[in-house]
């Protein structure tokens, strides 16, 4: 299969940082973007000032608000906007190609994965999930970076992650895209669950417990969805996991502290917040724990703090207070 062109769909912080990478890969990249005028801008401007201020971009790499074919596809957009957007895609610019999933979420409604949406709208495009410690600013400005890839044929898999590879950003292909997803979507829950711990002033010590137990109920989630536990051993796992999890660069982390701080959602949503998938995710991570029958006990003291129906100090007492158990 050819895998020479990338078209990026999404010129957020995201999409433009991959469509960086893939022109460092040395791939002809088009950046799509909502409207033609942001297109002439950043062909004008040589960089995408609204998503990530001050970085050049690689001459390989031109804007435009329409996708044109291309061999490559990957949707960079907010987790909750894929539907819409692959709802006003003409199907036949994905059959057969493949298509890269980057967001991390789980959708609102419908509990879906990113790979389900895609199979539900574009059946016949093959679909891929790119995830792993990679903040945009970072892949952007050609730091190294290394991120799971993963997709059902192996030998696709990997010539695909060869084609995306730069001397910066490194893919290491994997199979199991579930596993790569529910890690993606989880770890933005737990990342306001440790930013709340910091804005609160609970102490490092509190904020490495709640990893570490938030990556055994990850891994019953993973379990329970049908993918791997082993993939949390890799880099959309543990990888993203401690990145986020530790880092005020982390956009899911700062809205945590806003919580921690005593802020609620609506106000810090109406503050301006940047993009904090976990938000959304949070309810969602919370139903589907509910509906497999997986304890969830941190899933449910983010929802419950994000929503409103309880503060940090009554959650984390509960929490605090459940019966005591052996650790496997
Ligand atoms: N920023 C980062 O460091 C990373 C972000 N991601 C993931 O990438 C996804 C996108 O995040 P960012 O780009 O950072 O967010 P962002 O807020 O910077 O940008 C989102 C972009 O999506 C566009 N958009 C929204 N709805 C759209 C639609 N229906 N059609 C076309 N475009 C639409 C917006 O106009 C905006 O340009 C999220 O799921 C995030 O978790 C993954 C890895 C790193
Ligand atoms: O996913 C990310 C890094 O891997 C980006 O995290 P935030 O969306 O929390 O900034």
């Amino acid at each position: 299969m050819r895998l020479d062109s990338v078209a990026v769909i999404g010129g957020g912080a995201w999409g433009t940082a991959l469509a960086q990478a893939t022109a460092m890969a040395g791939r002809p990249t088009t950046l799509v973007v909502r409207t033609a005028e942001q297109a002439d801008a950043i062909n004008a401007g040589r960089s995408n000032e609204a998503a990530l201020p001050g970085q050049k971009l690689l001459p390989g790499i031109s804007a435009a608000h329409r996708l044109e074919t291309a061999d490559i596809v990957v949707l960079a957009v907010p987790a909750q906007a894929t539907r819409t957007l692959l709802s006003g895609l003409a199907t036949e610019l994905l059959a057969g190609r493949p298509v890269v999933l980057s967001a991390k979420g789980l959708e609102t409604g419908t509990l879906a994965r990113q790979s389900e949406i895609l199979a539900d709208m574009s059946p016949d495009a093959i679909g891929f999930v790119l995830s792993g410690p990679s903040f945009a600013a970072d892949v952007a400005a050609g730091r190294p970076t290394a991120v799971t890839l993963a997709g059902d044929d192996a030998n696709l898999t990997s010539d695909l992650a060869t084609a995306l590879a730069g001397p910066s950003f490194r893919p290491y292909a994997a199979d199991d895209r579930i596993g790569v997803e529910v890690a993606g979507a989880l770890k933005n829950v737990y990342a306001l669950a440790c930013g709340a711990v910091e804005g609160a002033g609970l102490g490092a010590s509190a904020r490495a417990a709640l990893i570490a137990r938030g990556y055994a109920e990850m891994a019953r989630m993973v379990i329970a969805m049908g993918g791997s536990a082993h993939t949390l051993t890799g880099l959309a796992g543990l990888g993203d996991l401690t990145l986020t999890c530790t880092s005020v660069q982390s956009r899911n982390y700062q809205f945590g502290m806003a919580l921690g701080a005593g802020r609620n959602t609506a106000d810090i949503l109406a503050s301006g917040a940047k993009l904090a998938e976990g938000v959304a995710t949070a309810p969602v991570a919370a139903a589907l724990a509910r509906s497999l029958d997986v304890d969830a006990p941190l899933i449910d003291a983010v929802d419950a703090v994000v929503a409103g129906k309880a503060d940090i100090a009554t959650v984390v007492a509960g929490l605090m207070s459940r019966p005591l158990k052996r650790e496997a």
